[in-house]
């Protein structure tokens, strides 16, 4: 449409500046009301503003660069970025969407001493950055994202959602150097005062005491439940003949797994797999994780085989279980210690908002640096994936080679065989998801200290095989009947989990994905979109519902004598309630009324008509 008077006129491409500062972004116009004398233009994110004539500029003059990212400018810089639409929806005339006020930074008072080009980067939760043919999935998010919507109503609706997904990235025009224009003067208005964390005020699990508890209590608990598994009375009633002390720390069995961690790092820093950004940090700082997790299971599996049939003993593990608990705990502490220590040089913007106390002990527990890495190494990713989850599938089949040997049998038990497949497909959906857990809330909020170091490196592998630990001492019939049922409970649990956890994470990375374009859904003010339909409609956690069920599944196999086999069932009960009631605050205060209005259309939390 033509608009008679007017420099700019409705569709046209123009440079917008960013309000409050001296950057221009690529905008697209969509009206003018002249009675303001405002132009309403639209950004690439979506996001929609009111700007005046003399904030426009004709893109002659502007020259983009087309050459790809760099990732190499300091964190202080890129912290020194003016807002961003992607960051927050404003409106020149200091009017927001949600109805705020929006104030003016001093450098909106300033003339700008230079032009500066921008591109509207798109940044999805976790972006290849190394194109090896992985990515079409990508290039077809960047399109959706990338395209400027032709309706305002729509376009209003999908800057909500996109605003929260994509983020506005400077674009360097000459690698790292500074823009020629670029003053000493200008650099120094533009950095905010060093970032200093938030002191963490509401503290978890009983404070210090609490943790305290924790720290000694759960190490106990690991040990007493494997003492306890191993005898013929496998009751948590009767008391268990306790091994001597001095016999349970033994320096071969610690090299052995401190070689295990170590084979472990090799594999993970190879140079195969895709490098990916995970979530942006609050400094905005994008970490890149490599993705190799399948490769370094296929060679720890071709390594162990070969192994084997160089006549290593795998059933040592079982012989030796106790004493490998106890060295990974040991382990464990020096980890935790080490982690601790560093980060007390950690930058305060890296340090995870729940464990910045103050309490030793409590910082401690709950790790303080957000993302400790050495060099690239990211040790929190590594541990939460690879040396725990696959020490406890070594442990389980050195377990049904414990089984056979011990029972004289030429194949484990069905009952050992269905614990050891449920494990490892369990373990592969996640390995086959690796680049999930960059978006869960352990990569993204949790810090690394003794609570998850201990959780992957002792806790996972020592008490997730209870059930096959438990098998080779107390054998288990299974009739057919049996076994079709419980195989059938576990793919009930397994299709629940995966199609929840993929279908929130393909939401979160791309709102508008066609394949999902059936649910219904809630904005939210943050530019968020809840679903509230298929399986997010049934309860708010379809994906712990569906890991409940695998994990009785796992158990069943072990018939109804003992409690033991079911501890799995019970810790992930106890874990995924507390995690929901922590979610659940979360999101409170993260999404306001909104949220209340959520749990009005979805009633339950994980079990339907039940909690
Ligand atoms: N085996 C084990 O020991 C354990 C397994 N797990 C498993 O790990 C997986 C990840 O769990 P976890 O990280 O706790 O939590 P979730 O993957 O469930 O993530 C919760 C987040 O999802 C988003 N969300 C919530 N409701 C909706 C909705 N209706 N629509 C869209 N997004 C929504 C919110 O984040 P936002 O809105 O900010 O995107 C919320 O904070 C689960 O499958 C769990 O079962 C977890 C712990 C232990
Ligand atoms: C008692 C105690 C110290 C608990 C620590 C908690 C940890 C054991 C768990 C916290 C979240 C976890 C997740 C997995 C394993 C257990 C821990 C580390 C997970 C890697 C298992 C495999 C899944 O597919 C998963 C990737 C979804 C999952 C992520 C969360």
């Amino acid at each position: 449409m033509r608009m008679p008077g007017t420099r700019f006129q409705s569709g046209d491409m123009v440079m917008g500046r960013w309000p409050g500062s001296s950057l221009f972004y690529e905008v697209k116009v969509l009206s003018y009301d002249a009675k303001i004398q405002l132009y309403t233009v639209i950004y690439k994110d979506g996001t929609e503003l009111e700007l005046r004539e003399v904030d426009m500029k004709s893109p002659t003059g502007f020259k983009p660069s087309h050459r790809s990212r760099s990732r190499s400018r300091s964190p202080s810089r890129r912290r020194s970025r003016s807002r961003s639409p992607a960051r927050t929806t404003r409106r020149s005339s200091s009017r927001t969407t949600s109805g705020t006020f929006a104030t003016e930074t001093s450098a909106a008072r300033k003339e700008p001493k230079m032009k500066e080009v921008l591109e509207i980067r798109l940044s999805p939760v976790a972006r290849p950055v190394e194109n090896n043919g992985h990515n079409k999935h990508e290039n077809k998010k960047n399109d959706t994202a990338d395209k400027v919507n032709e309706n305002p109503a729509e376009a209003e609706q999908e800057k909500k959602i996109l605003e929260s997904r994509y983020n506005l990235r400077r674009r360097k025009d000459d690698g790292d150097a500074k823009p020629a224009e670029q003053t000493e003067e200008k650099e120094a208005e533009q950095k905010p005062a060093a970032a200093t964390a938030p002191i963490t005020t509401e503290l978890e699990f009983g404070g210090r005491l609490g943790v305290s508890c924790m720290m000694l209590f759960l190490p106990v608990a690991v040990l007493g439940l494997m003492v306890v598994c191993s005898q013929e009375d496998a009751s948590l009633m009767s008391p268990p003949s306790l091994p001597a002390l001095d016999s349970l720390l033994d320096p071969h069995v610690f090299g052995m797994v401190v070689l295990w961690f170590l084979f472990q790092a090799l594999l993970y820093v190879l140079p195969v797999g895709k490098v990916v950004e995970g979530i942006p940090l609050k400094n905005g700082e994008w970490l890149k994780y490599r993705m190799n997790i399948l490769h370094a299971f296929v060679l720890t599996v071709a390594t162990l085989g070969a192994a084997v049939h160089q006549g290593m003993d795998l059933s040592y593990i079982h012989s030796h279980f106790l004493q490998l608990a106890v060295s990974s705990l040991l382990f464990s502490v020096l980890l935790s210690v080490y982690l601790y220590v560093r980060s007390r040089w950690a930058p305060q913007d890296q340090l995870a908002p729940r464990g910045n106390s103050g309490s030793v002990i409590y910082d401690f527990f709950m790790g303080s640096e957000l993302n400790p890495r050495i060099k690239g190494f990211d040790l929190k990713y590594f541990c939460e994936l690879r040396p725990g989850l696959m020490g406890w599938l070594v442990i389980n089949a050195a377990m049904a080679l414990a089984e056979m040997k011990l029972h004289n049998l030429d194949y484990p038990s069905p009952a050992m065989i269905l614990v050891n497949c449920f494990h490892l497909f369990y373990v592969l959906d996640a390995y086959w998801h690796e680049e999930a857990v960059l978006g869960y809330m352990d990569t993204t909020h949790a810090g690394f200290g003794f609570m998850l170091v201990f959780g992957d490196l002792m806790w996972v592998p020592f008490t997730f095989s209870l059930q096959s630990y438990y098998l080779v001492h107390h054998p288990n019939h299974l009739s057919l009947p049996c076994i079709v049922g419980i195989v059938t409970l576990n793919v009930i649990g397994f299709c629940i989990f995966r199609k929840a956890n993929s279908q929130k994470n393909a939401f979160r990375r791309n709102p508008s994905d066609p394949t999902l374009s059936h649910l219904k859904t809630i904005p939210t003010a943050t530019g968020k979109t809840l679903l509230v339909s298929g399986l997010w409609g049934l309860v708010r956690h379809p994906n712990y519902l569906g890991d409940l069920i695998m994990a009785l599944a796992w158990s069943l196999p072990c018939g109804f004598t003992h409690i033991l086999p079911y501890f799995y069932v019970i810790y992930l009960t106890t874990l995924l309630v507390h995690r929901e009631a922590r979610d659940e605050a979360q999101c409170r205060r993260k999404y306001g009324s909104v949220w209340d209005d959520y749990c009005r259309e979805v009633r339950y939390r994980i079990i339907p008509r039940v909690y």
